[in-house]
């Protein structure tokens, strides 16, 4: 897996997570490319990753074995109708976009083509990403295992049935990262506000959220449980959690993530009706 040719077609944020997972991972940079139409995001990946980087997606499409749709959704179609003739029949290709269908990817690209469509995480840049994938019925048991071995490169990878299912993916893990970076810029402010330094505030909560994490990873206990044994009776912490009750703290997650779960929806509405 580490000499497949990967080629990702936009190299911003998650491409760049992506690909430095790769390359960490021990992928071998010389068989990884990307094009971009910004050359100064090139100059970087090139600069700190040393892969192969091209203004021009079709160069890219013609160096590789794998192809890793990376641009946002909105410009999807436009990119996909001018590669779909360079593909080869059974080039694989990788869709990230969220709220961007098989069905659209399909129209866009051709019939045949073999496509999967996954949600993963920027957590992917520190190899603890968490992806979901769905393959269309064009790919070929290998090609699935490849996906998933690329995907596995960077954090955990797993398959969901339906293609729904990606919609609620990418309302909590999609997502998700950036609703603990809110509470950790949330925590942030109070603990200044509380007479902390910056530096020592932005310490302490990194390492919670660290602990926390992996506390929750590694015990057989639920969330639930693990939050009543920080919670002594009477003392602290059972004054914060009452406090964000009283504030509709569940209710509020639910249309949180209600409301990313439905954007995902609309988006892929959006873009099987306009093109
Ligand atoms: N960010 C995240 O956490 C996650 C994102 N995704 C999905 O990943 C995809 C990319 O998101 P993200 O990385 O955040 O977006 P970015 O905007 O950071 O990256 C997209 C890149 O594509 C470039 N680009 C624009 N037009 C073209 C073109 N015609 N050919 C090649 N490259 C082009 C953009 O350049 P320029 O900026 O100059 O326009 C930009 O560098 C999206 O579809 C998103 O839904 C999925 C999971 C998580
Ligand atoms: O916000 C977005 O639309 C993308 C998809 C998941 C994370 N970022």
């Amino acid at each position: 897996m580490k000499t497949t040719k990967i080629g990702f077609i936009g190299g911003g944020n998650m491409a760049a997570s992506l690909l430095n997972g790769l390359v960490a991972s021990g992928h071998e940079p010389k068989q990884l490319w990307v094009s971009d139409i910004n050359p100064e995001t090139l100059a970087n990946l090139s600069a700190n990753l040393n892969i192969n980087v091209t203004q021009s997606n079709k160069e890219v499409i013609a160096a590789v074995d794998v192809v890793v749709l990376a641009v946002k959704p909105q410009i999807l179609a436009q990119v996909a109708k001018e590669i779909c003739h360079c593909l080869q029949p059974n080039q694989m290709v990788v869709s990230i976009a969220a709220g961007i269908t098989q069905a659209s990817l399909r129209k866009w690209l051709c019939p045949e083509t073999p496509i999967v469509r996954c949600m993963p995480n920027t957590p992917a840049l520190v190899l603890t990403g968490a992806t979901a994938l769905h393959a269309n019925d064009r790919v070929s048991p290998e090609q699935r295992d490849l996906a998933e071995t690329i995907l596995r490169a960077v954090g955990i990878a797993l398959w969901v049935q339906n293609e729904s299912e990606l919609d609620a993916v990418t309302a909590v893990s999609g997502s998700g990262p950036a609703y603990f970076f809110l509470l950790m810029e949330a925590m942030e402010k109070v603990a200044v506000e509380l007479g902390l330094s910056e530096a020592t505030a932005r310490l302490l909560i990194q390492q919670t959220a660290l602990g926390a994490a992996k506390i929750a990873l590694e015990s057989p206990e639920s969330p639930g449980e693990l939050r009543r044994r920080v919670t002594s009776p009477g003392g602290t912490t059972q004054q914060a959690i009452e406090t964000f009750e009283r504030g509709g703290f569940d209710e509020l997650v639910s249309l949180a993530l209600h409301a990313a779960r439905d954007r995902s929806i609309e988006m892929s509405k959006q873009m099987e009706a306009n093109t």
